[in-house]
């Protein structure tokens, strides 16, 4: 089950994609959980070239997602947790992450799935790690999103309408 009004999560044929998956490190079970929703919505799209990248932490998710989007992959995921703790850290670090992979898929026009939890207690990012007795499967959530707007993205007409020419 996903978020208050999402969608039905799309599970689209992406079959020949190329998909990289760049993933934090911190909170090693909630890590454990999302990477195997990633491997489940991989599998059900018909993705069978995926390449694992890992990093520290959430702020380096960025710098790893620009590199595969420019190597060639046909799409990213982006995993990550990051928890509140005593100090604004958490904000920097989450708006970093977050722009940064904004700006990589905007830039390169490679799609970034968004799989980062942000959460204020480690039991709110369990909920949505897609563990057993978890509520959420955002890992899953985020690659079925990155194959579907690669798929998307593929099929856009190729012309450029002449309110587009400057
Ligand atoms: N507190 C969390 C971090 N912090 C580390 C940063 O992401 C970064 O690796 C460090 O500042 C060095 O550049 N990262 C997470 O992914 N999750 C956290 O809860
Ligand atoms: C989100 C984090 O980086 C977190 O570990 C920071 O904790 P603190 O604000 O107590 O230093």
């Amino acid at each position: 089950m996903s978020g208050a009004g999402a969608p039905e999560v799309q599970v689209v044929d992406g079959t020949g994609l190329r998909v990289g998956v760049v993933a934090a490190t911190w909170h090693a079970e909630v890590m454990g959980g999302l990477k195997d929703g990633v491997s489940r919505a991989l599998s059900a799209c018909g993705v069978t070239d995926v390449t694992l990248l890992e990093v520290p932490g959430s702020f380096e998710l960025p710098v790893a997602a620009a590199r595969m989007a420019a190597a060639g992959y046909d799409a990213v995921v982006a995993l990550g947790v990051v928890v509140r703790g005593g100090t604004p850290h958490f904000d920097y670090v989450c708006a970093g992450a977050t722009q940064g992979l904004v700006e990589v898929s905007v830039r390169t026009g490679v799609p970034v799935g968004f799989g980062l939890l942000t959460c204020d207690t480690v039991e709110q990012a369990l909920d949505r790690a897609g563990l057993p007795g978890s509520s959420e499967d955002k890992g899953f959530e985020a690659a079925a999103a990155a194959v579907a707007t690669a798929g998307a993205l593929h099929h856009l007409p190729t012309h450029t309408p002449a309110a587009l020419i400057g």
